[in-house]
């Protein structure tokens, strides 16, 4: 069958893709891409100015042209079906084994991963689609190549949130009118339109996860393009369901705002604290100390900007009838190391807990042994209340001065930092171009979230010349070079497997122009 009228299809049509990307499919992206392309450019280079007046000292604030929407009185929809009860959600990638995996994890969500924890490698693409159809019709099997085979458990599965690719990324294998496609409308499209009704007719919907929002202008495309796909498959207004990540510094200063826009398609925020912290520092990296951030591993949710942040979050969706969903925790269990083990249990009941008692209404794990610590904590707090809704906080009050505190986060800037930044940055990267987007590096979860904060905090302390607290010295192109060279040689006896991921980091970490997001140029590199 041939493709509609102006759709290319550039990547290798393996066994099944025709499944994915059919004729009325591609014609369902071509006009998604037709309708909003413009409107996701031009956001685009708002977002560029934006940058460019905090890059020229300027300050984020609460909107003085959106008070009415703060001040006024309306609550987004109530949670559809299967959307209650989110006390635990477990992340991660679309190949088949994770996928069955989580969906067996007993889990109230799966958030099916497009964004942080994927590489969007062509074959990622469509076989993640794949998946996620074969999951939804239940036939979805794999055998691993030492022969073990998997297969989905009967009865109730968690259900199945996707998020897409954010506005920034494209999509080089879908051209329209000779013009790349949106990574995110591609995401997003193949799932809607094989996906949605399969997900009604079993009670649930086609729900979404959306990241990397830096303005209500960016929510309200988004709820454009629900509208436009509600219509064309003959769905009502409000079918579909979206949980937008608060991740960017200058969306925190428009929680309200966003949740307005899509009130009629909204399951509420989520507190997506690395983007967050990479936001941060690129945002105001040219700013000196009044927002350098320490060691990464000394910004803990305690720092005052990250309260501030989180309580202003859930104060935000209580107000309004939303959900407030907890980020992730970054220590991994073992099943090889008990101490291990037990260490990334306790400090990830440790989180949970806080947010729980904050007034989350659940929380996200990156691994299956973590659902029945998570589980095991909202449990104590909700009981049998699928929610904390009522509990308004109408006591937490944020200004802006609260949430831009970044300087008084504690914490040293040490070389075992840096070292850590650069050794971590590269692991990931090399992880990535070979297709894996998540990947666990010094028993964390490393994925393009944390690999954005490594790299940008040493971009960030080399263009402020920082003077490291432990050694005395500054941080210099020399110094990172040096220190890349002798992390990689400690990773073991072939550093040339590491030389494509080097090379990346550098260009990302001290080039001068800073590159907004590392998954651009690696983008680039890929077939
Ligand atoms: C900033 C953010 O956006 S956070 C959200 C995005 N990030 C993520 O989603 C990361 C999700 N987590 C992961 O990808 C993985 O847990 C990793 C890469 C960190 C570690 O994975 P592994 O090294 O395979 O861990 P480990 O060996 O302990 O896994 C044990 C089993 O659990 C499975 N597993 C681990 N994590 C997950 C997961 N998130 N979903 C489903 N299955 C999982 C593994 O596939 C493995 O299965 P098997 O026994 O059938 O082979
Ligand atoms: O997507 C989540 C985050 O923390 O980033
Ligand atoms: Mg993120």
């Amino acid at each position: 069958m041939s493709n509609p009228a102006g759709v290319e299809i550039i990547g290798p049509l393996h066994d099944r893709y025709d499944e994915i990307l059919t004729p009325d499919a591609l014609a369902f992206l071509a006009e998604l891409h037709r309708t909003f392309e413009q409107r996701r450019r031009a956001l685009l280079v708002g977002r560029a100015e934006r940058g460019a007046a905090l890059a020229g000292g300027g300050l984020l604030d609460f909107l003085p042209g959106t008070r009415n929407i703060r001040d006024g009185e309306w609550r987004v929809a109530d949670p559809a079906p299967g959307l209650v009860d989110r006390r635990v959600e477990i992340t991660g990638p679309t190949d088949a084994k994770m996928t069955i995996n989580a969906l067996n994890s007993g889990a109230k969500v799966w958030l099916a991963d497009h964004e942080d924890a994927n590489t969007p490698r062509w074959e990622n693409v469509i076989e993640g689609q794949l998946n996620l159809r074969d999951a939804v019709a239940r036939t979805l099997e794999f055998t691993s190549p030492e022969g073990r085979r998997y297969r989905l458990n009967d009865g109730e599965l968690p259900t199945i949130v996707v998020r897409p690719r954010g506005w920034h990324l494209t999509e080089k294998h879908i051209l329209v009118d000779g013009e790349r496609s949106s990574g995110s409308l591609v995401d997003f499209g193949l799932y809607f339109f094989h996906c949605a009704k399969a997900q009604l007719a079993r009670g649930s919907g086609p729900y979404f996860y959306l990241p990397k929002l830096e303005s209500h202008l960016e929510a309200r495309l988004w709820n454009d393009v629900f509208v436009l796909a509600q219509q064309r498959l003959g769905l009502p207004l409000g079918t579909i369901r979206a949980t937008v990540l608060i991740e960017t510094f200058p969306a925190a200063f428009e929680m309200e705002e966003i949740l307005y826009e899509l009130r009629a398609h909204s399951a509420g925020l989520n507190a997506g604290r690395w983007d967050f912290m990479f936001s941060v520092i690129k945002k105001f990296r040219t700013r000196g100390r009044d927002f350098l951030l320490p060691d990464r591993n000394a910004v803990t949710m305690t720092a005052p900007f990250m309260r501030a942040y989180t309580e202003l979050l859930v104060r935000t969706c209580h107000k309004r009838g939303a959900h407030a969903i907890g980020g992730m925790a970054a220590f991994i269990p073992s099943r090889r190391d008990p101490e291990v083990n037990e260490a990334a249990i306790a400090k990830v009941r440790d989180d949970k807990r806080r947010e729980a008692t904050d007034g989350f209404d659940g929380s996200w794990v990156a691994h299956p042994d973590l659902v029945p610590v998570c589980r095991e904590v909202f449990d104590a707090v909700l009981g049998e209340r699928p929610h904390q809704l009522d509990r308004t906080r109408d006591e937490v009050r944020v200004t802006a001065a609260q949430l831009l505190a970044v300087a008084d986060t504690p914490g040293r800037t040490t070389e075992a930092g840096l070292r850590n930044a650069v050794s971590v940055g590269i692991q990931y990267l090399a992880s990535w171009l070979r297709g894996s987007g998540a990947v666990a590096v010094f028993n964390l979860m490393e994925d393009a979230a944390t690999a954005e904060i490594s790299r940008s905090q040493v971009w960030q302390w080399l263009h402020n010349d920082v003077v490291l607290d432990d050694t005395g010295d500054k941080v210099t192109r020399e110094l990172v070079e040096r220190i890349a060279d002798e992390e990689i040689a400690r990773l073991g006896p072939d550093p040339a497997r590491y030389a494509e991921a080097r090379a990346l980091f550098m260009e990302v970490a001290v080039a001068d122009d800073f590159v907004d997001f590392l998954t651009l140029p690696a983008y680039e590199r890929m077939a």
